[in-house]
């Protein structure tokens, strides 16, 4: 820790000190430290209930934790609003998807980047030079190209397919340019091969981008053949991190999956075997 007590850890992204959620009795979140740097994908697993939710609403502020600290870029944002979180970097996708059904793929798309300067300039869009508007149609092409769904630009989200719908969603995170972007259980709704090309855009977009990503996903195929490094949550508390392959192998976390996803980890290991 810094010498000056406001200052976080040197972090070029997101972290997260001994946070601590707790609703009335419940600890839901018991002590959570994580980061999720720039250029890397950072999951975060655990059975159900297990306190991912909750970690990553307390990343994006809309839990307050009752202990501990979330810092973006070595600042405290613990008590910033969900906005301010988004204007200095933080942007997030959904677990039910907000995709708006009367304006086009391309209009959802572009509102990615209006969305991330919200309530800093209200009249700036307006005012925007022919330079601005050149550049954020050229964001949202490359956005949407990124995402494979060029074709679809004109298209209403509700005239598409859920995979479609998620890739909409997060060509709209990318196209709001922000350095770490928060995923909830993107795969959801997603079948074998949907999720297998979602999971490749991620590491296109890290690669090319030095975006940070944190995942939060239930389906292990793609936490394990798209994370860098990997949290994994029980019961609250944080049990185990590391890389894929540490995770695969580690009895606790097995133990921790008993009975639920354990038959997914024990196949996503089969996979690593395979890739690595
Ligand atoms: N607003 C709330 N009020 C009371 N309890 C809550 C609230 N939100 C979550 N919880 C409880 O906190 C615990 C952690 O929930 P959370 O949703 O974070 O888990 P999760 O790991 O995301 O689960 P899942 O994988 O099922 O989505 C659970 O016991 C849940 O019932």
């Amino acid at each position: 820790m810094n010498a000056r007590s406001n200052e976080g850890p040197p972090v070029d992204g997101l972290a997260v000190e001994g946070v601590v959620v707790r609703f009335g009795g419940l600890v839901a979140v018991d002590g959570q430290t994580l980061q999720a740097p720039r250029g890397r994908i950072t999951g975060l697993i655990g059975p159900n209930g297990a306190g991912k939710t909750t970690t990553f609403n307390a990343c994006t502020g809309l839990v307050r934790p009752s202990e501990g600290k979330v810092y973006l870029f070595g600042e405290d944002v613990t008590q910033a609003p969900p906005q301010a979180r988004a204007r200095k970097g933080l942007g997030r996708t959904f677990q039910r998807m907000e995709l708006f059904d009367t304006l086009t793929v391309r209009e959802n798309v572009k509102l990615g980047r209006e969305a991330a300067m919200a309530g800093k300039n209200p009249l700036k869009h307006i005012r925007a030079t022919a330079s601005q508007t050149n550049r954020l149609r050229k964001l949202t092409e490359s956005s949407l190209e990124m995402c494979g769904i060029g074709h679809l630009a004109g298209r209403r989200p509700a005239d598409l397919s859920t995979g479609q719908r998620r890739l909409v969603e997060l060509a709209r995170c990318i196209a709001g340019e922000f350095p770490i972007m928060l995923l909830d259980e993107p795969s959801s709704g997603l079948d074998g091969k949907e999720t297998e090309a979602f999971g490749k855009i991620l590491r296109d977009v890290v690669a090319e981008r030095n975006v940070g990503i944190l995942i939060v996903e239930h389906d292990m195929a793609l936490v394990m053949s798209t994370c860098n490094y990997i949290h994994v949550l029980d019961f609250g508390k944080p049990i185990f991190e590391g890389t894929p392959a540490e995770v695969a192998a580690s009895p606790v976390v097995r133990a921790a999956y008993l009975g639920s996803e354990a038959e997914g980890l024990a196949s996503a290991d089969d996979d690593l075997v395979t890739l690595h």
